[in-house]
């Protein structure tokens, strides 16, 4: 797996995450999505505000909320606004048909709400986030007390079940609404609205990784340029 939270700048990372920042305008509500490139939205946003940008966001995760307190961004909820103007998001992979995984960070369950919530859901990535099909495993978000009977479904629909564990304490990853992550090895995933389906009914999983709702990639290349997929 790969390491998370790099320390280091992404040239890439950043422009797509700064091109997809200009799609906010003046009184939109936001969804702010986790992970190291969406930092760069939330770090944009945020110096668009000390300039005057007025708007409110909701975040994905306590990461994102700390990241949006310290670059002075007002938060609101999806209690007091359940419709959201945009949401912008990373993606651990996205495939031609613009169907992504996602759930690197743990984060997938909120992200599919607030993305749901949004008018416009943009993803924001480096080309490395690219392949023809989606092949990545599938974070699963799972209640505790279900972690044995998904595993066996997973493996029943022909998976490979692993629990996430953290990095630096011993034991599962706990998310942030204190559930196990099981990432699910599925091989090439043919057709995601369908696997998508599948998992969605396995009992004990609270939400999976497949996202079939982005409007539009922001794919930042090296030489710092962005291409736009729709
Ligand atoms: O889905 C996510 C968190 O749950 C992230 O958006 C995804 O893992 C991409 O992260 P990064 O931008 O750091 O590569």
């Amino acid at each position: 797996m790969k390491e998370r939270n790099p320390t280091g700048e992404s040239p890439e990372k950043k422009a797509a995450g700064i091109a997809a920042a200009d799609l906010v305008q003046d009184g939109m509500v936001v969804g702010l999505g986790t992970g190291s490139t969406t930092a760069y939205t939330i770090a944009e946003l945020g110096r668009r505000v000390d300039e005057g940008l007025d708007i409110l966001a909701v975040v994905t995760s306590y990461q994102s909320e700390m990241l949006a307190i310290q670059t002075g961004i007002t938060l609101t909820s999806l209690a007091e606004h359940p419709n959201l103007d945009i949401a912008i998001d990373g993606a651990d992979q996205i495939d031609k048909g613009l169907n992504v995984i996602k759930g690197g960070g743990a984060a997938h369950t909120r992200e599919k709400v607030v993305s749901r919530s949004a008018e416009r859901f943009v993803v924001v990535a480096d080309e490395s986030k690219y392949s023809e099909q989606l092949n990545h495993y599938v974070p699963l978000e799972v209640l505790p007390y279900a972690k044995e009977y998904v595993s066996q479904q997973v493996c029943r629909i022909g998976g490979k079940p692993e629990l996430r564990l953290a990095a630096r304490k011993d034991g599962p990853v706990i998310t942030d609404n204190g559930n196990f992550v099981i990432d699910a090895s599925l091989g090439t995933i043919e057709n995601p609205v369908v696997t998508a389906a599948i998992l969605s009914q396995v009992a004990g999983v609270v939400e999976h990784g497949i996202f079939t709702n982005v409007d539009e990639v922001y794919i930042g290349k090296k030489d710092g340029s962005v291409e736009i997929m729709a």
